[in-house]
């Protein structure tokens, strides 16, 4: 069967593309995906998120590599494997980055892509409350809800503090005012995710020229000498083709693109050579530059009530069941993430360099992926940090020529001394922030890492046994102009070939300083206008 253009991937940027490029009803688009529906409503729900966080049937659950400087762990790498992708099973919390991650994209070779090019299409994408404004959208796709108002009372704790210590205060994290404490957007609508399967393809499943399929695994992209013609797929133990008359567009994300284009003969030659794999083009930066946000959270017992107590008794549930049914609102419309924000780890940082999250709630991921998220046992909360823009680089390989095994991911985190500097200011910033009166007259104990670990070399310890992803792989496929260390030129063409563009997270030439949902959000929308201009 024949296309106009062939998606592969429904996730957060294919699902805004399926709708872009089917929109003017005068092309035909295919639509692939390797997982199922998002019927179910735990996709709909906000606290769904914990329901995905282990569950293979909508979950890739994929794990790093052994990372040397992490004790030789295996990190936790979830990735959706359904409609709306890791969209359908992320937290959603809505932050843009900094003017200064854009412009740094722009000056990688990307005339284009600085922040005064990329806004307008944050822009476009959004609907936010407060309407059109020089940073917001009024009437995009994409809903954002601000939880400030509606967050637990011990997130105003953790203002008052940061405000004791003199720290800024931000009212947007997505406005002029990117610096200091504050509350988070969320993507939902009406106290349900709007994810991009939500808000772009549901309403336009209807048009009969998109055609979506499912429990379709990309095996490889076909070729015709220089120019991508088609796709290869493995659906219900069935091989299938189709052909592009147009473009193949790679949207399966920072680990599943480049694996692709390996199994497809796109990548360093030595590399094919060693899995057999016919070489279509040397390219060897396909699957380097891999980059991804690291944190570690901080553990206190608090003498008041937190959400533990809510969530820990039935009655509690049911009550903030009932709210949620009743109203959309309360904890279970929102993330467990709530107030947080961005500061400066010492004064010589010419920009914030270290992203908060302070949860009215503490939770310890549970190693066995069997078990579930629970809360702690007591009043508890967290209070967790990332650096912004690590300068760690690692890489994603194709383990075999064999689609159906996982590419080996390995991050290769914590390799700079710049990364190692910021674990510690990180730390130091923790601390500083709880010695806040406000915070000091809430908190029983800090439970882990606990008072013993007070040296830097015992913070960085900390750091390496117990640190996690906060899941904003990205990088793998960057766009750039130098064909040695990118893949994809500014308009996302993959380079030295013909109709194969790739738009989704693994084109960024730097992680952004924030969740990179929204920046993947804006990247589909710049894309589709892109291909459309080329069409
Ligand atoms: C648990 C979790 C929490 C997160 N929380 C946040 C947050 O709060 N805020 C935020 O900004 N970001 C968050 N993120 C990150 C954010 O969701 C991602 O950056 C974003 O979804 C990436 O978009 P993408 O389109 O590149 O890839 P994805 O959304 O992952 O989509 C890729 C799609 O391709 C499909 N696919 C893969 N391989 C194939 C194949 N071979 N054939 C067919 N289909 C294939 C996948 O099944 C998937 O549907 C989180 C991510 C996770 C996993």
């Amino acid at each position: 069967m024949t296309y106009d253009y062939i998606i592969a991937g429904a996730g957060a940027a294919g699902c805004i593309l399926a709708n872009r490029l089917s929109a003017s009803g005068k092309h035909t688009v295919l639509l692939l995906e390797a997982g199922g529906k998002d019927s179910s409503l735990w996709f709909k729900i906000p606290v769904g998120f914990a329901k995905m966080y282990y569950n293979p049937t909508f979950n890739w659950m994929y794990y790093s590599q052994p990372q040397k400087q992490l004790n030789n762990r295996e990190i936790y790498a979830p990735r959706g494997k359904v409609q709306g992708g890791s969209g359908s099973i992320n937290a959603m919390i809505y932050v843009r980055g900094q003017a200064h991650d854009f412009d740094d994209w722009a000056a990688n070779g990307n005339d284009g892509w600085g922040f005064k090019d990329v806004l307008p299409y944050f822009r476009k994408l959004e609907n936010h409350p407060s309407g059109e404004s020089e940073y917001h959208g009024g009437s995009g796709p994409i809903s954002i809800t601000p939880m400030k108002g509606e967050t637990h009372p011990i997130c105003d704790v953790f203002l008052k503090g940061c405000d004791e210590l003199g720290y800024p205060q931000s009212d947007d994290f997505n406005g002029p005012k990117f610096e200091g404490s504050g509350i988070y957007d969320v993507n939902t609508k009406d106290g349900q995710r709007s994810s991009s399967s939500f808000a772009h393809l549901h309403p336009a499943l209807s048009r009969p020229n998109l055609t979506v399929e499912h429990y379709a695994l990309v095996d490889r992209v076909l070729f015709e000498n220089e120019r991508a013609s088609g796709i290869s797929v493995t659906q219900h133990g069935v091989v299938r083709t189709f052909q592009a008359r147009k473009e193949v567009i790679l949207c399966a994300g920072a680990v599943d693109t480049p694996k692709i284009l390996q199994l497809s003969g796109v990548a360093d030659q030595a590399l094919l050579a060693r899995h057999q794999i016919p070489l279509v083009k040397h390219l060897p930066a396909v699957g380097q530059n891999l980059q991804d946000h690291l944190c570690a959270s901080y553990y206190y017992k608090a003498n008041i009530p937190t959400l533990n107590d809510q969530l820990s008794s039935l009655f509690g549930q049911f009550k903030l069941g009932l709210k949620y049914l009743l109203t959309r609102k309360g904890a279970l419309a929102m993330s467990v993430n709530q107030a947080g924000g961005f500061f400066r780890g010492n004064e010589s940082q010419a920009n914030p360099n270290l992203q908060l999250y302070f949860n009215p709630l503490s939770y310890q991921i549970p190693k066995n992926n069997k078990a579930s998220l629970k809360p702690e046992p007591y009043s508890g909360f967290l209070l967790c940090f990332n650096p912004c823009r690590p300068t760690s680089r690692g890489h994603i390989e194709i383990q075999s020529n064999n689609p159906r095994d996982a590419a080996l991911i390995d991050p290769n985190y914590l390799s700079t001394q710049k990364d190692i500097d910021e674990v510690i200011q990180g730390s130091r910033l923790m601390r500083k922030i709880m010695r806040a009166p406000a915070l000091k007259s809430i908190t029983v104990a800090e439970v882990l890492p606990g008072p013993a670990v007070e040296s830097d070399e015992q913070m960085l310890q900390y750091f390496r046994e117990n640190s996690g992803s906060i899941y904003h792989l990205c990088g793998s496929c960057a766009m750039g102009a130098d064909v040695l260390k990118s893949v994809v030129d500014k308009r996302l063409k993959v380079h030295g070939l013909d109709g194969l563009r790739i738009v989704d997270a693994s084109i960024f030439p730097n992680v952004t300083s924030g969740n990179t949902h929204a920046a993947v959000l804006m990247v589909a929308e710049k894309g589709a206008d892109l291909i459309l201009q080329d069409a």
